[in-house]
């Protein structure tokens, strides 16, 4: 079996999306994801001069080597532009063999673990009260985990917070959106916003939160404990992971579980702060993180620590992203939830899929391969459109971390 051709197509059903897809001379393509929010084009450079006509005429089956090569071959090793191509790449040759075989990938990893994968959805609101509307309403829908992320009083543009129902996309213009950051207000509100939440819809309900990255470790350590008491299923990317040491603090001072990872791209990222169980969740997902195979990696040295997977899975991550991550999910022995915010109708329209959900939990699906398809024809009618992400500063206009 021969790879034929490797094209990227870019698309914008109300987001940008990059996907590869490769032929072989059976006929039989596979799609992969590919898209890295805020700098889409990098990856489709890099894809389109560097590893396209690296894939012409190989076999499609050797995953594995192919991997390597890129890996390797590129001399310069990982990065989220590398990674993310390599990603696409990885994702394409497991559709292509789960096609071959007949089966969902899940099938050729080693078979499904359980039963269907728990996820987690998105409840935001602009303040407390819609929050906790939001949070009735997911709860109705059938999830069993909720993220709770709500407006700020004082604060403009708090992250995490939508601007209609279900959707929520942070890349929102061609040049990034400055919003402002105040800790102390954040500090105050987040514990009255999640006692809130608590005394209004129980116990029973698995609650996240995300930091985004807006703390110092001994602020990230006072707010960990300040919402122990709400029994958070985790507080995620509560500070800058660049020196993982941080996290040392963090722990020191609270049980909150934590949750870090989705801007890693590479088994070394995640090393440390598993290796010293500094962590509970790791984030990190297959368009970033070198594919299922990537992945693998990561979920292996995660399972000797009892470090457990919390896959990533924003609306940036493409329906393709998610069928591999749901397949991977599926079968990964030390699972732990992932994310699932929804797609828009439209984007669902371009990739049709075969997973679903009922009652809190996804399933693959049966098709063979990832269970995802592209629709080329409806792809081509929504070009790309420059987006990126927004910024944030501090109130005297300081740079902080968005
Ligand atoms: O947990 C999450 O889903 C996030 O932190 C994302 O919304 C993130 O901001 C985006 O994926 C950035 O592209
Ligand atoms: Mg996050």
């Amino acid at each position: 079996m021969k790879i034929t051709s490797a094209r990227v197509i870019v698309t914008s059903p109300g987001r940008n999306f990059v996907t590869l897809k490769i032929e072989t001379d059976q006929g039989i393509s596979g799609i992969g994801d590919a898209t890295l929010n805020g700098r889409e084009m990098a990856v489709v450079s890099y894809l389109e001069d560097h590893l396209v006509p690296l894939l012409l005429g190989r076999d499609p089956h050797r995953i594995e080597d192919i991997w390597q090569l890129l890996y390797r071959g590129a001399y310069w090793r990982r990065g989220p532009v590398t990674m993310s191509a390599i990603s696409a790449v990885d994702m394409a040759l497991w559709d292509i063999k789960g096609k071959v075989a007949g089966l969902p990938v899940y099938q050729l990893l080693g078979g499904a673990s359980r039963d269907g994968v728990l996820v987690y959805g998105h409840a935001n609101g602009p303040d407390i009260d819609e929050t906790i509307d939001e949070v009735g309403r997911y709860i109705e829908l059938g999830y069993r985990a909720i993220r709770v992320q709500s407006g700020i009083p004082g604060v403009k543009g708090a992250y995490g917070v939508g601007r209609g129902q279900m959707y929520y996309e942070p890349a929102d213009s061609a040049l990034p959106t400055e919003t402002r950051w105040d800790t102390a207000a954040y500090l105050n509100f987040a514990p009255k916003l999640f006692e809130k939440v608590r005394e209004t819809h129980g116990f029973d309900i698995e609650l996240l939160h995300d930091v985004h990255h807006r703390l110092t470790p001994i602020e990230a350590a006072k707010l960990g404990k300040s919402l122990e008491q709400f029994r958070l299923f985790w507080m995620e990317d509560c500070t800058p992971v660049e020196n993982p040491q941080a996290f040392r603090l963090v722990r020191k001072h609270t049980v909150t579980p934590l949750a870090v990872g989705e801007i890693f791209n590479s088994v070394h990222d995640c090393r440390e702060l598993i290796e010293n169980q500094l962590i509970d969740y790791i984030r990190a997902t297959v368009v970033h993180a070198g594919g299922i195979t990537g992945l693998k990696q990561i979920s292996s040295l995660a399972a000797l620590y009892q470090v457990r997977t919390g896959c990533h899975g924003a609306t940036d991550l493409s329906p393709v992203c998610m069928a591999a991550a749901l397949n991977f999910d599926l079968w990964v022995p030390n699972f732990g939830i992932q994310e699932y915010m929804r797609h828009t109708e439209e984007t669902n329209e371009v990739f049709p899929h075969s997973y679903s959900f009922a009652d809190g939990y996804l399933h693959p699906g049966d098709s063979p391969g990832l269970g995802v398809e592209i629709d080329e024809d409806l792809a081509a009618k929504y070009p790309y459109e420059p987006r990126q992400l927004p910024v944030a500063r501090l109130a005297d206009g300081t740079m902080w971390n968005w």
